[in-house]
Order: C-alpha cells, then sequence, then structure tokens
C-alpha cells in the first residue's frame, strides 16, 4: 500500500446489506470506491455492535484494494493480531480507547499493518502530537461513533486545519469519518483530508442487485470536492 494525497473515497459497509457484506464490497469496488471502510463496534466503547474479526476475514477476499478497519473497540490490543490476520490493511484505533495508544500504534505496524489513529469529537488535535512518527493515519470522527447516518459535526474543520499544518509534508493520511456528503465533504477537503467515509451517502438508493447509484453517489462527493 504506497502512500498518496489524492482523494480517495472510503465507504462505510456499515449501511451496506449485512446479509451480502461480499457482494456488497465488489459492488463498490467496482462503482469507484477507492478504499473499504469496516466499522467494528464492541457495545463498550461505543453503543452499538457490529462484527469481528472473522467477519472481517471473510470479507477480505471479495475486497481488491485497501481494508481500512475502524477499531471502535475497548481495549484494543488483545485484538490487533486477529484483525491484522484478517487482512486489515490499516488498522485504526481511538486515542480514547486506552492509556497506551502509544503501545498499541506499535503494535499495529508490528502486525504488519498501517497504523490509524481516530479522534472523538471531543479531542483536540494535539492529542495526536507526539504520536506522529507513529501513525499513517489520523482519522477526525466528524459524528460521535457508535452509528452511521448522523449529523456532521462542523467545528471538527477546524480540527482537520489544525493537523493538516501539524503533518505538513509527512507521510500520514487524514482521514474524516461521520456525515460525509456532497455538501460537506468539500469543507473538510479544502481543510487538508484526503480519506473520506461515507457510509449512508454512499449506499442510499442502491443495493447488490443495483449497484449503480452508488457509483452516482461516489462520483457526487469526488464532483463536489473538485468543483
Ligand atoms: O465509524 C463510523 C460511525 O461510528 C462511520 O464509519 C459511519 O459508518 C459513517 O456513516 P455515515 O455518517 O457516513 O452514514
Ligand atoms: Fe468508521
Amino acid at each position: 500500500m504506497s502512500f498518496d494525497r489524492s482523494l480517495k473515497i472510503a465507504p462505510s459497509i456499515l449501511s451496506a446489506d449485512f446479509a451480502n457484506f461480499g457482494m456488497e464490497c465488489a459492488a463498490i469496488e467496482a462503482q469507484g470506491a477507492d478504499w473499504v471502510h469496516v466499522d467494528v463496534m464492541d457495545g463498550h466503547f461505543v453503543p452499538n455492535i457490529t462484527f469481528g474479526p472473522a467477519t472481517c476475514a471473510a470479507i477480505r477476499p471479495h475486497i481488491k484494494g485497501v481494508m481500512d478497519v475502524h477499531l471502535m473497540i475497548a481495549p484494543v490490543d488483545p485484538y490487533i493480531d486477529a484483525f491484522a490476520q484478517a487482512g486489515a490493511d490499516v488498522i485504526t484505533a481511538h486515542v480514547e480507547a486506552g492509556p497506551h495508544i502509544h503501545r498499541t500504534l506499535q503494535a499495529i505496524r508490528g502486525a504488519g499493518a498501517k497504523a490509524g489513529v481516530a479522534l472523538n469529537p471531543g479531542t483536540p488535535a494535539s492529542a495526536v502530537e507526539y504520536l506522529l512518527d507513529m501513525v499513517d493515519l489520523v482519522c477526525v470522527m466528524t459524528v460521535n461513533p457508535g452509528f452511521g447516518g448522523q449529523k456532521f459535526i462542523h467545528s471538527q474543520v477546524e480540527k482537520v486545519r489544525q493537523l493538516r499544518a501539524m503533518i505538513g509534508d509527512r507521510p500520514i493520511h487524514i482521514e474524516i469519518d461521520g456525515g460525509v456528503d456532497p455538501t460537506t465533504a468539500p469543507l473538510v477537503a479544502a481543510a487538508g483530508a484526503d480519506v473520506l467515509v461515507a457510509g449512508s451517502a454512499v449506499f442510499r438508493g442502491g443495493s447488490v442487485t443495483n449497484p449503480a447509484p452508488y457509483g452516482e453517489n461516489i462520483r457526487a462527493i469526488r464532483n463536489a470536492c473538485a468543483g
């Protein structure tokens, strides 16, 4: 997985048909997705439960590109190897999920994956200041984690600007997660983000038997950022 700062759309399969994950992953890639974003929730760190490493391993053969695993779980460390072995290219842990994020990031890289750190809306950009040599991606949550379809929190755009300035020319992605659609995407892209996660705004109107709307929705987000 090589680094580049071009705009990438990463549909979140939290908004996909859970009975057809394999086909959904293949459909969104065929419709222009750059990465596939996989939301793991434990009902403890966040008030919702999704799935674990076995599901990630099951969908891996259906994803040709980057599998971007967002862990909303606490503790994180006991599960890192399992998600790496499931084929995650990027594993992102929350800075709020435990007292030893530096150790967690070391473990992610040690397991052979790219290391991401996520910040909840109430966590300042400065939380990653001493982690920049440890991370490949910083994920700015623009909703409170746990559910798809929530409203974008506009105060986070300033955090993205601060992170862009802090990161400079280091090869670190800035990812935005939550409430991304053609209206909000240009705001964060202009502030310096390069990976845009979008769940409801990509999957709305389509299905595995009618995937064309996925492509239209992805293009609408991309075009809004280009415009
Ligand atoms: O991590 C999360 C939510 O906790 C996200 O990845 C959501 O899945 C994004 O969904 P939308 O806000 O785009 O509907
Ligand atoms: Fe996510």
